[in-house]
């Protein structure tokens, strides 16, 4: 029996700081800022002479000890059958769309295990128990994936990047993967593009597996039609699939904008929580049909929106250019807002542009119905507004009730000045900050050996 050597591989979560809805129009640009909380696979694989065709075991066992099993074959066109005819279409879609690309025709590595480890801020803690080693840290609960309520930082997107990583990592026999070559990373963002649109139905921007494969950025979508126009799997003639899938993954040019971007120094972002989420689904759909029956004033809040969006983006890049170009009087700017001083005029341009965004979705909220920004958030981000030290805030990516981000100086304790104050009683902080990094690889050795907390 041979052994492919494991390995591991993690891609972040997200948060749209700027450009919700918009993004879905390729001409917009949005800010994506990737956070700290990861999705994780450690991917290990052999040749085994005593099964016929391919094996994958994909485990999650910190959801209830959920795995999925599939047989995969040439015949069928790569569609993986689950043995115990579970469902999870986001490994199933991962799964048909890598060996489709590949079309193998004898995989050398026909048994192959993946395990998935999601960090401890993608899902609600309640009723979980803490796992640990020396390196890693997750959270394990007795229900099932679907059961537990999520937070809204892209948990898909995530696992479809590090799972389409490693099925490649395998796929291509071995160690010539290689995730800082530009080329094998557009291959497979493009990939887990298609898987991800595939499994969930729909073309949304991408902007959640754009973030989770290069991390922080500003995002401009692919025009939907290209992943639309692939033409279903048809068994007689599976090679049809596989010539449009290479073309579109290799060949064609996406035209997206992926550029990375930084937080300016001593600036960050945090997440709140308000343990309730939003159905991004209907809110994008009350959103669009709004938009198609109120033109062209609805075109027009779009574009003054967009201004605003770009207003703020470039303020970042501006703050981020004179913390490098004059270091000392960005220091005593930010020392000045750590004392409530908010009165260096690109501070404020920032702030402001920021609040006439929140306003712009406030009448779209108000004139649709879909509550991108609901009372109750109002509320909360206006409390925010109140606290030294902090600049902005919005409801990120759709809205609704997903986390609010708050963008606020590094030295702001947010947890010790919002203690007690029953205008935060509702929301919990989360453990989260922005990341530069997209896709990493990891030490496969680090995910061994979890023990519980208390045992140890
Ligand atoms: N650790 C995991 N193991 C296996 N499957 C997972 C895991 N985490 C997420 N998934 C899959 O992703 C699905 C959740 O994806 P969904 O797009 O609904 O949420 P999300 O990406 O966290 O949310 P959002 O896009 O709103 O931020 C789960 O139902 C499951 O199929
Ligand atoms: C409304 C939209 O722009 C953002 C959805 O963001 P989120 O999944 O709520 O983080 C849709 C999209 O970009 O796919």
């Amino acid at each position: 029996m041979v052994e492919l050597e494991p390995r591991a591989f993690s891609a972040p979560g997200k948060a749209l700081l700027i450009g919700g809805y918009l993004v879905l129009n390729p001409q917009y640009k949005a800010f994506v800022l990737a956070l700290s909380a990861r999705m994780h696979a450690v991917v290990k694989a052999s040749s085994r002479s005593d099964i016929s065709g391919v094996y994958l075991n994909v485990k999650s066992s910190q959801f209830n000890n959920n795995q999925w099993n599939y047989k995969v074959s040439r015949d069928n066109g790569y569609v993986p059958l689950e043995i115990n005819d579970l469902t999870n279409p986001f490994v199933e879609q991962v799964v048909f769309n890598a060996f489709n690309y590949f079309a193998p025709e004898n995989l050398k590595f026909n048994y192959i295990e993946i395990e998935i480890f999601s960090d401890p801020a993608y899902h609600s803690s309640e009723g979980s128990k803490r796992k640990v080693n020396q390196f890693k840290s997750f959270n394990f609960h007795e229900k099932d994936i679907d059961e537990v309520n999520k937070t809204g930082l892209g948990s898909s997107a995530g696992l479809v990047t590090v799972l389409t990583t490693a099925l490649c990592y395998v796929l291509m026999n071995g160690n010539s993967l290689d995730i800082s070559n530009p080329n094998h990373l557009k291959m497979i963002h493009n990939l887990a593009q298609v898987a991800h649109c595939q499994a969930q139905g729909k073309i949304g921007s991408g902007f959640d597996v754009a973030a989770a494969t290069y991390g922080s950025i500003i995002y401009q979508r692919f025009e939907p039609a290209i992943i639309a126009d692939l033409p279903v799997m048809d068994i007689k003639d599976i090679n049809k699939y596989h010539v449009a899938l290479k073309t579109l993954i290799d060949n064609l040019d996406w035209n997206i904008t992926c550029e990375p971007v930084k937080l300016p120094p001593r600036l960050k972002v945090i997440m709140g929580d308000v343990h309730s989420g939003s159905k991004t689904v209907k809110l994008v759909s009350t959103v669009q049909k709004w938009y198609a029956e109120n033109l062209p004033r609805s075109h027009e809040i779009y574009e003054e929106i967009n201004f605003n969006n770009t207003v703020a983006v470039n303020t970042l890049i501006k703050l981020y250019h004179i913390s490098e170009e004059r270091p000392d009087y960005y220091n005593k700017m930010i020392d000045g807002l750590n004392n409530d001083k908010n009165d260096d005029p690109d501070i404020k341009v920032l702030a402001e542009s920021i609040e006439m965004i929140r306003e712009l979705f406030r009448t779209i909220t108000q004139e649709s119905g879909a509550a991108i920004e609901p009372l109750e958030q109002t509320e909360l981000l206006n409390a925010c507004l109140g606290l030294r030290g902090v600049i902005g805030g919005v409801v990120p990516g759709a809205g609704g009730h997903d986390a609010i981000s708050l963008v606020m100086t590094e030295e702001t304790n947010i947890k010790k000045i919002t203690a007690g104050n029953p205008s935060f009683k509702n929301v919990t902080w989360m453990d989260v900050t922005q990341e530069q990094v997209g896709l990493k690889e990891e030490n496969a050795e680090y995910y061994k050996d979890l023990e519980s907390d208390e045992d140890r």
